[in-house]
């Protein structure tokens, strides 16, 4: 298992996807913190439904992890098509594609995968594989450089100092390794600039319960563990300063996607007067969608709703509406940090600028 050197002082990053053995492994995130498994998948479909089935997540994560299912999809194609490996390899992109309608960055990934397809009839998996890790790279130095972004920015706010609240998972484990908002964390508590972080238990997964908590142990961070339903009197309270989260999808307007709650979490922290962040990295961006109106809000089931660490503690036949993302307008977002910069203001026109830079 490969790791990055340490550049910068903060603690080297967890991963939790990596390339060896010639496979794609994968550390399986439904089974922490109780236990660390890693699966290893060797074809595209497999990767496909390790996405969907919660295996790995976190929109930058399911981007990295798809162009890794790309390498293993040019591997087959290859092997049964030669040089016609282009068609053959089309079913595999379809089916990767399909995995989690929300978070862009798997339709990104596959973009970015499929533009790397050359003319040439040669094996494309040593030049694919190259691309696929170079992509989980440029994440974890997008990570690096919006953690101190997002930390410089909290820094020279008037709501600096004190608490700040986050939101499901955002860390190593949701991305190529370091983390979007938990990655302003990290980098915030690296500067002794925040005492403690409240991390939202995020329902259903248990996201923050699980994930978040689990990382801000290994880092040593200060840490409280609130119920999601506990955001809005905690802020009422004072005391923390800034929500900081990440996003599955932001759009041309700058609406943005993300876990089910943040847009509760937004319309609290106006009301409050607690700044309101979100961290994506262009690759989140999607300038394609002009609105929230238009982002596919992936809806995952009854059966995840009523169930709750295998066992249904309500009726299990009632009906249940379990949207897993929600829509936050952009009036509402104090600061879009982005490794291409930040926008304190992210409507149309900052976005359209911030993505031609
Ligand atoms: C850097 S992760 C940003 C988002 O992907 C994260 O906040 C989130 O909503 C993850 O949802 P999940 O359903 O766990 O994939």
């Amino acid at each position: 298992m490969s790791s990055l050197p340490q550049t910068d002082g903060l603690p080297d990053t967890i991963r939790a996807i990596v390339w060896d053995d010639d496979r794609l492994q994968l550390l399986d995130q439904r089974q922490l913190p109780g236990q660390s498994v890693w699966l290893t998948l060797d074809d595209a479909p497999a990767v496909a439904r390790a996405i969907h089935d919660m295996v790995v997540r976190g929109a930058p994560a399911i981007g990295i992890a798809a162009a890794y299912g790309v390498v293993l999809a040019a591997r087959a194609a290859y092997r049964d098509a030669g040089p016609d490996w282009r068609a053959a390899i089309e079913p595999d992109l379809t089916t990767l594609a399909a995995a989690r309608p929300t978070a862009i960055n798997l339709n990104w990934a596959l973009a970015r995968m499929r533009a790397a397809f050359t003319a040439s009839d040669g094996d494309p998996e040593p030049q694919l594989l190259q691309l696929a890790a170079a992509i989980q790279h440029e994440d974890i130095a997008a990570n690096r450089h919006m953690g101190a972004l997002g930390a410089d920015l909290i820094d020279h706010d008037r709501r600096n100092g004190g608490a700040v609240l986050t939101h499901c998972n955002t860390g190593s484990l949701a991305t190529g390794g370091f983390g979007t908002a938990l990655g302003v964390v990290r980098t915030l508590y690296g500067r002794n600039s925040i005492e403690r972080v409240y991390a939202t238990e995020t329902r259903p997964w248990l996201q923050g319960a699980r994930l978040t908590a689990w990382e801000l142990q290994q880092d040593r961070i200060p840490a409280t563990l609130i119920a999601d339903s506990a955001a809005a009197a905690l802020l009422a309270q004072g005391g923390v300063h800034w929500v900081i989260v990440g996003a599955d999808r932001v759009a041309a307007n700058g609406d943005v996607a993300n876990k089910i709650g943040t847009y509760a979490l937004a319309l609290a922290a106006r009301r409050h007067d607690v700044g309101f962040m979100v961290v994506a990295p262009t690759s989140t961006i999607d300038t394609a969608t002009a609105s929230g109106a238009d982002i596919p809000i992936e809806d995952r089931g009854a059966a995840e709703l009523l169930s709750y660490g295998g066992h249904t503690p309500g009726v299990a036949d009632m009906p249940a509406w379990n949207p897993v993302f929600d829509v936050t307008p952009a009036e509402l977002v104090d600061a879009l940090v982005t490794e291409k910069g930040v926008l304190t203001a992210p409507d149309s026109a900052a976005i359209d600028g911030l993505m031609r830079a």
